[in-house]
């Protein structure tokens, strides 16, 4: 079933269409890249996206979606050119002007990449729909067959409707707030190191997390989510042939707001830790934590950044989930330290066992903070070296990019009171419960506090829309100049890409004229 995703896969347009033949292949390498018969600047314009219907030429196949939910579903809003998005074009406009023009593009998996879902589930116990809302609208497609999704996700889907089914279990109605099953998020988890490399990411298992609608586990009505989760690991658990389910969880949810999950989680099947190897470490995800949705190819964005930071040096992490980055850079670039924040107080037992995986002779001090980044972010990267910013798709607040302009002058009129009287006199509520929730693993003598601003700022982006105000806003302080840039096919199937963007400090140097050699 997910044989495509590793073979090399060869499309052929029918040849009554006179269309030479066009061939795709998914290769095996690390970033999954996508090589293709003919370069797709060299097609007609009518095969690109939007393809014209009265035009003599079908769509191209290259590369193509060719899902059958698409148009009904809003997860996908583009349907061929899977391989390069047309965000490209203008990304790469976008850097040539200011001073980059070696922007690249890693196109990585095409289908079957998305490892992580969060999902609705509405229609009636003898019907349910299991999916995404139409756009615009709160009404829910069911996509059985979506092609983004890992393959497993797909046949857990499918064994999830038949135990609401056979549990009779009402899934959730909005209008009435009624109903017991509101969501379902599907993760998936691609290193069973009990296969051969070659044969984890299709053999993926499915943490499976119920969001139901009560208040907790000893509210009316548990023997049924206990029946449903006991019919998931009967039916997909190890016992089974397809072994395809990992854990089961319940999470309760009774808000009418659209928030997905509820304060409330519940470990019910399999086994309590998830863990992903990516960017050379082993990482622990809890399904209340953030994770990435394309595993693959946040590994190849990971171990295109570590590139960037110098060996030895130190990093803060913002808004770093479960320290997946920072964590991946003490143990591949041997950083002198380590600080992670992150606003989300349930990424904190993630990051902690991740650490407890990371070699034992990292000569590295570790912190994980919970703290909003906005909330005084200059005290978070004041003395790093480098800065990596991760932020949600709506980009950067105000106040973090006022901090990373402010100037070494600037930073010594703030800080006029010496850090270590600082820290004895300190008050403020937001930096005291955040030292309290804070996590430290020392391995080496603490350097005094310097009060030195980072060199590098590394940006990496999933809202291209608010990365480009960030960027602009960077650079025209002056402050910080770009250096380099990368995209990746994070979310092929829309006009999404994640951006990997390098900053340093100070102005671009310019290049020197070469002697001329003397004669
Ligand atoms: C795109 S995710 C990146 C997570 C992590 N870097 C990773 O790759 O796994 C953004 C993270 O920022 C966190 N976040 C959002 N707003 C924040 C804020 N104001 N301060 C700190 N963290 C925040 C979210 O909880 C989420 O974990």
């Amino acid at each position: 079933m997910a044989a495509f995703n590793l073979l090399p896969l060869y499309l052929t347009v029918p040849t009554s269409t006179s269309l030479s033949r066009f061939t795709c292949q998914v290769t095996k390498s690390p970033s999954a890249a996508v090589h293709i018969g003919k370069p797709p600047e060299q097609l007609p314009t009518s095969l690109h996206q939007n393809p014209n219907p009265n035009s003599n030429f079908p769509p191209s196949l290259t590369c193509a979606l060719q899902c059958s939910h698409f148009e009904s579903c809003s997860g996908c809003t583009h349907e061929y050119n899977l391989h390069r998005p047309d965000i490209v074009d203008e990304a790469t406009d976008f850097f040539e002007k200011l001073g980059v023009s070696d922007f690249t593009f890693d196109s990585c998996r095409l289908w079957g990449w998305r490892c992580r879902a969060k999902l609705a589930v509405r229609g009636s116990s003898t019907k349910p729909l299991i999916g995404l809302y139409v756009e615009g609208t709160h009404n829910v497609v069911d996509i059985p067959d979506c092609k983004a999704h890992h393959p497993s996700i797909n046949v857990a889907v499918e064994l999830l409707k038949r135990g609401i089914i056979e549990a009779n279990i009402e899934p959730y109605d909005e209008d009435r707030g009624t109903g017991e099953l509101r969501y379902v998020q599907m993760a998936v988890t691609t290193y069973d190191t009990s296969l051969p490399t070659s044969q984890r990411y299709k053999n993926g298992k499915v943490q499976v997390s119920l969001v139901w609608n009560s208040r907790n586990e000893n509210s009316p009505g548990q023997e049924k989510l206990n029946a449903l989760a006991y019919f998931l690991w009967r039916n997909g658990g190890p016992k089974t042939k397809t072994n395809m389910i990992h854990s089961v969880w319940a999470n309760f949810q009774t808000s009418t707001n659209n928030i997905i999950f509820g304060n409330r989680w519940r470990h019910l099947f399999g086994e309590n830790d998830f863990w992903e190897h990516v960017g050379g470490i082993d990482v622990s995800l809890a399904p209340s934590s953030f994770g990435q949705a394309n595993t693959r190819a946040f590994d190849s964005l990971l171990r295109k950044l570590q590139k960037y930071v110098p060996y030895g040096t130190s990093v803060t992490d913002l808004y770093a989930g479960a320290g997946v980055i920072g964590l991946s850079l003490a143990a591949t670039r041997k950083c002198r330290s380590i600080k992670c924040v992150e606003v989300n107080k349930e990424s904190k037992l993630s990051f902690e066992k991740t650490v407890e995986r990371l070699p034992s002779i990292l000569n590295c001090n570790i912190s994980w903070h919970q703290a909003d980044t906005s909330v005084d972010p200059i005290s978070w990267i004041v003395g790093s070296d480098v800065v990596v910013v991760d932020p949600p798709r709506k980009g950067l607040e105000p106040s973090l990019v006022s901090a990373l302009q402010m100037s070494t002058r600037q930073l010594k009129r703030t800080f006029s009171e010496s850090p270590s009287a600082k820290a004895k006199s300190e008050k403020r509520p937001w930096i005291l419960r955040a030292k309290e929730a804070s996590i430290q693993y020392k391995s080496i003598p603490e350097e005094e506090e310097r009060q030195s601003l980072p060199g590098t700022l590394i940006y990496v982006s999933c809202g291209w829309h608010s990365f480009k105000e960030d960027c602009l806003s960077l650079v025209s302080g002056k402050t910080w100049h770009l250096e380099k840039a990368h995209g990746f096919n994070f979310f092929p199937g829309t006009e999404s890409i994640e951006i990997l963007a390098v900053f340093k400090r100070g102005a671009r140097a310019t290049k020197k004229a070469g002697k001329k050699k003397r004669r």
